[in-house]
């Protein structure tokens, strides 16, 4: 298809009524295919009428420009026709003549005749030949858009403008509407640019959704393609496989913008020497995000002057990392990785340098298959590799949260480990960690890796088995961090210094066999974790391990406070950012030593530590997973160059 339509660079500044200035677009740049079908979705007031009536002709962009089939757009023309929310028909005239005046004035040049027929053609189109002599008042707000449409179409625009277009409209005259649409556009082949605030209307209608950021400044944030076969059938399109991961895109890009505007609504307040007490922190719900409730419950982030500290939950770690790179969270809990994979330009391929100064929680991780793979007799690594080179012709999808999480990097290493190449011999998706148990049981993925207390649940609830346990990767592995963009660092070294010590006292807390009981009805609280709390393993006898109800395997502690157990370690960032350079996910910066520094800040932990009181001068011991293969922290080049199996790695200077 060629390029029909070219929206360049386009800007919009309204001048307010004060003298002031409202910039509604910024930058807009979008192309439009003859034939195609694009829909704009945003939160009110994002811009979207601006753009569509900057589109027609109706308003002029600021800067910028927007060209038609190769001449720039400074006018209304019949090329294009507008549809509106509100019909705008003339209420003195009938459908039929209502009709005819679009159709008299464009067509001026073809007979009384031929105009005639082009209108009784068009009544036709949209079912209206009974109500032709009918004037607006007379007809129904489905009947009142269908002629606004005929009168749209009638003049054979070669591009079709909705603002809206069922927006009032009953769901089943918007639903028959939205399919004899579809039909038209279909038949006639016709380019279309819509407004709606309908998600589904989107999807059945769109080749692609564009959707808007919030405003002012508003952009372009995201665009999906809607690859469904046409013509499209409502049922086929709904009960395709893609259709909800797409709606959930867009209904997550709807309620983050909502929540951008509400986040970013707070005005920082300084106070006791810290240079802000109120922070909005990022969580998402694992038993790992004890400390962060319990600071917060026990009072731990008041007693450092941290007053007005809000904890936001999550759904997923691609939230926390929208809400770190937008700045609308002051800090995170993060999986380890996270801050390097932002610092490398993981987000968005620019880096974003993210610093962490704070270990929260050790160990915590499973892998679990489903169970049905025990009647297979698949209980290990070995049997599990086995299993899938005899049957080379079934694919296994495996869930993980997040690419820079350990559960991503330890079960890709474990694969490794067992000869199964992560990208080849099966499928990884990313899946958020609380929609891991109901997946296995829905038969959409084979197995996962996450964070507790979705593998205990899986394997209470007899939906998988734990197939290995941190006791059998990697005793002791950093699990989750606090991390904060380090522009935010530099701007609150103050508040930063309270939040690691507020957070210090808090996984002291939890690590007190003496508070498990309290630290789990913290927890199932619903604004944290929500879960049966038989499900968060803490405060068992046993140092090590525990075992929970009848499921008798063991599992590692969360570790949540120990000698060296919190301080940020530049072995094992090394040993991450090689596993994230071994996959392919980042390069691996030739400056490295340079980059750890930057990203683990164990001096700002070591100031905290000692403020509290605390010995910071512990050290751990060299990095060994479970196939004993030396990591050498001197040499991670070399190392990397010595596994076997990877994806193409990278060397590259990144400049921070
Ligand atoms: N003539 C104007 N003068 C000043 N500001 C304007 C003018 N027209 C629109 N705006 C502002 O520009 C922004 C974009 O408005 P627009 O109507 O395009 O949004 P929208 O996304 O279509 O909203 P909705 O979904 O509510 O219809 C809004 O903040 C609006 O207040």
């Amino acid at each position: 298809m060629t390029v029909f339509i070219e929206i360049e660079q386009v800007d919009k500044v309204f001048t307010l009524a004060d003298g002031g200035e409202y910039i509604a677009l910024e930058n807009i740049g979008l192309t439009i295919r003859k034939g195609e079908f694009v829909s704009l979705i945003g939160h009110s007031g994002c811009g979207k009428s601006t753009l569509l009536n900057i589109v027609a002709g109706l308003d002029m962009p600021t800067n910028g420009s927007v060209i038609l089939a190769g001449q720039p757009v400074v006018e209304p023309g019949p090329d294009r026709m507008v549809v509106f929310q509100n019909y705008s028909l003339l209420p003195w005239l009938t459908v039929r003549e209502n009709i005819a005046l679009a159709v008299d004035e464009v067509y001026a040049d073809k007979s009384k005749q031929e105009r005639n027929a082009i209108v009784e053609e068009h009544i036709a189109l949209v079912g209206l030949k009974a109500a032709a002599d009918s004037r607006p008042e007379q007809l129904s707000g489905g009947m009142k858009q269908r002629v606004a449409i005929a009168r749209a179409l009638a003049i054979r625009p070669q591009l079709l403008l909705l603002d809206e277009p069922f927006g009032a409209l009953d769901a089943l005259t918007r639903g028959s509407l939205q399919e004899q649409l579809m039909a038209i556009c279909e038949e006639s082949r016709l380019t279309c640019l819509m407004v709606t605030h309908d998600v589904d209307e989107a999807l059945l209608l769109s080749d692609r959704i564009v959707m808007l950021s919030n405003g002012p400044s508003s952009g372009i944030d995201q665009i999906l393609e809607v690859p469904f076969a046409r013509p499209r059938h409502r049922l086929e399109v709904v009960n395709d496989p893609g259709y909800y991961s797409l709606r959930s895109e867009m209904i997550y890009f709807l309620n983050k913008q909502k929540r951008i505007k509400q986040l970013r609504a707070r005005a920082p307040v300084a106070r006791h020497g810290l240079e802000k007490i109120n922070l909005q922190i990022g969580f998402v719900p694992l038993t790992a995000c004890a400390p962060l409730a319990i600071a917060q419950e026990k009072g731990f982030f008041a007693r450092h002057g941290l007053e007005e500290v809000r904890l936001v939950r999550e759904g997923n770690w691609r939230a926390i990392s929208d809400g770190i790179a937008g700045g609308w969270f002051d800090a995170a809990q993060m999986p380890a990785g996270m801050p390097l994979w932002f610092s490398l330009g993981g987000a968005n391929e620019k880096p974003l340098p993210v610093a962490t100064a704070l270990t929260t929680t050790r160990n915590g991780n499973a892998i679990t298959l489903a169970r049905r793979f025990l009647k297979e007799d698949i209980f290990s690594l070995e049997s599990f590799a086995d299993y899938l080179k005899r049957t080379p012709d079934l694919r296994h999808t495996l869930g993980v949260v997040h690419p820079s999480s350990m559960h991503n990097l330890l079960l890709r290493y474990w694969l490794a480990a067992g000869g199964i190449h992560p990208d080849r011999d099966v499928d990884l998706r990313t899946i958020p960690p609380a929609q891991m148990v109901a997946n296995l049981r829905a038969g959409n993925i084979d197995g996962f890796c996450v964070g507790e207390p979705w593998n205990i649940r899986a394997a209470v609830e007899q939906i998988g088995f734990t197939v290995a346990t941190d006791l059998e990767i990697w005793l002791g592995h950093p699990a989750k961090v606090l991390g904060v963009r380090e522009d935010w660092l530099v701007a609150h070294p103050n508040t930063h210094l309270a939040l690691i010590k507020a957070l210090l006292e808090a996984c002291r807390f939890c690590a007190e066999e003496a508070n498990a009981e309290e630290v789990r009805a913290i927890l199932r609280d619903p604004r944290y974790l929500d879960t049966d709390p038989a499900y968060v393993q803490l405060g068992d006898d046993d140092p090590t391990s525990c075992r929970i109800g009848d499921n008798y395997r063991p599992y590692a502690h969360h570790e949540f406070f120990g000698p060296g157990l919190n301080r940020p370690s530049r072995t094992e960032q090394l040993w991450i950012l090689t596993q994230l350079a071994r996959w392919g996910t980042v390069p691996f910066p030739r400056n490295w030593v340079e980059i750890l520094e930057r990203v683990c800040r164990v001096n700002a932990f070591s100031t905290a530590a000692r403020e509290l009181g605390l010995d910071v001068n512990y050290r751990r011991g060299p990095i060994e997973l479970f196939d004993r293969l030396p990591f050498d922290a001197d040499d991670p080049i070399g190392y990397l160059g010595r596994l076997t199996i990877k994806n193409e790695v990278y060397i590259a200077d990144v400049a921070l």
